[in-house]
C-alpha cells in the first residue's frame, strides 16, 4: 500500500522532467558533433518509425499520367468524382465541348470528396502542384520559364480496407466510369467515300442518331430477350474467348421479308452496345486491297454491317461448284460490265482470317431478303453463330407498335379485333407503323387498321408462309422442320436459328 507520503510531489516531478530533457538535449547534440550528418538521416529513415507515432491511414496517390500514357485510374475517378460532388465543395470547374451532350463538372484544386462504399467512406482530395521550370530547350540567357501542373488525387482511408479498395472499390470506379463514358459516347456510323479517286475507298462518318431501340422494336418478347441476352454474353466474355482460343466476334445473319425491322434492330444494336456501325456497301469495292484496308480499318467495339449480302456480292462458287469456296484471300472476279466483283468465300476467309485477328469485340451482321439465295459458305458452321428471322407482325409485335406510336394500351377494345386478324394475315411491322402514323387521332387510326387488315384477309393476302413453330436453338430442330416444306428452305444451315414467334400458327413455312 501507498501512503501520500511515498508520492513524489510535483515540484520534484518537474525537476526530474527538466533534468531528462536537459540530457536528451545534451545527447542530442553530442550526436549531431560526434555523428555527421549522412549516418543521422540514414539511421533516421531506417529506425525513424519506430519512434514515430504509427498512422492508422493509408493514402494512395493517383497521378495523372505514368510517364507518357495517361492514368486510367485517374481519368476514371475524375469522372466518377464529378458524380459525388457535395454542398460542402467550394469551387468546382464546369465545361462542355461542342460533340459533349451534357455540361462537365470537375473538381478545383484543394477541393474535397468523401464517398463511400460497401459501408465503408473514403476521403477524395484533388490536388494540382504547379511548378516553374526553365525551357531545357531555350539556351540563350533571357531563357523562358515553363509553367506546369501536376495533378492527382489523393485516396485516404483506414489502412484495413486496403484489400477492398484495391480489389473491389477501384475497379468498381474503373466500370462506373466507362458506363458513364458510353453512356455520353455519341455514336457513330461509317460509311464508304468512293470519291478519294487515287487512294481508294475510305471510311467517312457522321453521328448516328437511329432512334431505334430495344424498347421499340416490334419483335416477339422471346425472340429480343434472346438477342439481348446473346449480346450480353458476348460481351462479356473476353476472357473465355481468349481460353478458347477464338477471335472475340460474333456473326449475326438477319433475314426476313423488307420492312421487318432488320436495319431497325441493326441500330437497336448498336445503340444497346454503343458500338459504332461501319457499313459495308461491297457493290462500291472495286478492288480487293481495297476491301482489306477498309475492313483491318474498322474499330474495336463496333458493329460490321454487310446489308442484302445476297445481291451485293457475285458468287461464282455458286456457279462453279466448291472450287471457289477453297481459295485463301479476297479474289477480284471480273464481271459482264467489266469492273472487278468480290467473290463471298474471299471476303468470308479475310473476315474470318486476319480481320479477327486484328481486333477485339467486333460484330459481323449480314442481312438477306433471301435466306434460301445465300451461297452455303456463309451458312456453314462457325461463321454466322445466330441466324435471326425477322418476320411479319405479330400482335406481341403490333402492341409495341400501338403503344409507341399511340400510346394506347392493349385494353382497347379494338384490339382483341386485331388480336383475330393480324395474324392471318402478313403485315410486315414497316407497313403497320405506316398506318399507324396515318392519323393522329388513336380511334380513327385503330378503326382505319382494323378495316385494312379485313380488306387484306378479303383480298386473300393471308400469311402463307409464317413461320410454324418457334425459335430454333437447335440443328436437330431445324432438320426436322424442314422436312416438311423443303421446297421453301435453304441448304442446312448452322448456328442458331432464332425466328418470330407467331402466337396462331400457320400452314406452311418460312425461308
Ligand atoms: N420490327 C420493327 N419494329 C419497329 N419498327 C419497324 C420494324 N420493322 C420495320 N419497322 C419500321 O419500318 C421502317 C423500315 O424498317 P427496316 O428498314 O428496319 O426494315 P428492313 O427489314 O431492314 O427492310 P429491308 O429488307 O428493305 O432493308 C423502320 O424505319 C421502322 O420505322
Ligand atoms: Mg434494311
Amino acid at each position: 500500500m501507498f501512503s501520500t507520503r511515498d508520492m513524489p510531489s510535483p515540484s520534484s516531478i518537474f525537476s526530474a522532467y527538466a533534468s531528462m530533457t536537459a540530457s536528451i538535449m545534451l545527447l542530442r547534440s553530442m550526436a549531431n558533433e560526434l555523428v555527421p550528418q549522412p549516418i543521422r538521416g540514414y539511421l533516421y529513415n531506417t529506425f525513424g518509425y519506430l519512434i514515430r507515432p504509427r498512422s492508422q491511414t493509408l493514402t494512395l496517390i493517383i497521378e495523372e499520367s505514368t510517364g507518357i500514357a495517361r492514368n486510367q485510374v485517374y481519368d476514371s475517378a475524375e469522372a466518377y468524382l464529378s458524380t459525388r460532388v457535395s454542398p460542402e465543395n467550394e469551387r468546382l470547374k464546369i465545361s462542355k465541348s461542342a460533340k459533349e451532350k451534357k455540361l462537365t463538372v470537375r473538381l478545383e484544386k484543394g477541393e474535397k470528396v468523401v464517398d463511400c462504399f460497401n459501408g465503408a467512406c473514403f476521403k477524395w482530395r484533388f490536388i494540382c502542384a504547379e511548378s516553374e521550370k526553365n525551357n531545357p530547350n531555350d539556351h540563350s540567357n533571357n531563357s523562358i520559364s515553363v509553367r506546369s501542373e501536376k495533378r492527382s488525387f489523393e485516396l485516404s482511408f483506414p489502412k484495413k480496407y486496403k484489400e477492398m479498395v484495391l480489389d473491389s472499390y477501384l475497379p468498381f470506379i474503373l466500370d462506373k466510369a466507362r458506363e458513364m463514358k458510353d453512356e455520353e459516347r455519341v455514336l457513330k456510323m461509317h460509311t464508304l467515300n468512293t470519291s478519294y479517286c487515287y487512294s481508294g475507298v475510305k471510311w467517312d462518318s457522321i453521328n448516328l442518331e437511329h432512334p431505334s431501340t430495344f424498347e421499340t422494336l416490334a419483335m416477339e418478347p422471346e425472340l429480343k430477350n434472346a438477342v439481348i441476352e446473346d449480346l450480353d454474353r458476348f460481351v462479356k466474355r473476353k476472357e473465355f474467348y481468349k481460353r478458347v482460343g477464338r477471335a472475340w466476334k460474333r456473326g449475326y445473319l438477319l433475314y426476313g421479308p423488307p420492312g421487318t425491322g432488320k436495319s431497325s434492330l441493326i441500330a437497336a444494336m448498336a445503340n444497346y452496345l454503343k458500338f459504332d456501325v461501319f457499313d459495308l456497301e461491297l457493290g462500291s469495292i472495286v478492288r480487293d486491297s481495297d476491301l482489306r484496308k477498309l475492313l483491318l480499318a474498322t474499330a474495336n467495339r463496333s458493329i460490321l454491317v454487310i446489308e442484302d449480302i445476297d445481291c451485293s456480292v457475285d458468287l461464282p462458287e455458286r456457279r462453279h461448284g466448291d472450287h471457289g469456296r477453297k481459295q485463301a484471300d479476297v479474289q477480284a472476279h471480273r464481271a459482264s460490265d467489266g469492273r472487278m466483283q468480290l467473290t463471298l468465300s474471299g471476303l468470308l476467309n479475310f473476315i474470318d482470317g486476319l480481320w479477327s485477328s486484328c481486333g477485339d469485340e467486333r460484330i459481323i451482321i449480314f442481312t438477306t431478303n433471301h435466306k434460301e439465295r445465300l451461297d452455303p459458305a456463309l451458312l456453314r458452321p462457325g461463321r454466322m453463330d445466330m441466324h435471326i428471322h425477322m418476320s411479319y407482325c405479330s400482335y406481341q409485335g403490333f402492341k409495341i407498335l400501338a403503344s409507341n406510336y399511340l400510346e394506347t394500351s392493349s385494353d382497347h377494345p379494338l384490339f382483341g379485333e386485331v388480336e383475330g386478324l393480324i395474324e392471318d394475315i402478313q403485315i410486315t411491322p414497316a407497313q403497320v407503323a405506316e398506318e399507324l402514323m396515318k392519323n393522329e387521332d388513336p380511334e380513327a387510326t385503330l378503326e382505319g387498321f382494323v378495316k385494312l387488315l379485313k380488306r387484306k384477309k378479303m383480298e386473300g393476302d393471308v400469311c402463307e408462309n409464317s413461320t410454324p413453330d418457334k425459335a430454333e436453338p437447335t440443328r436437330q430442330q431445324s432438320k426436322r422442320r424442314k422436312v416438311g416444306c423443303k421446297q421453301k428452305r435453304g441448304k442446312s444451315n448452322s448456328g442458331v436459328h432464332v425466328t418470330q414467334i407467331r402466337t396462331r400458327r400457320m400452314r406452311g413455312c418460312s425461308l
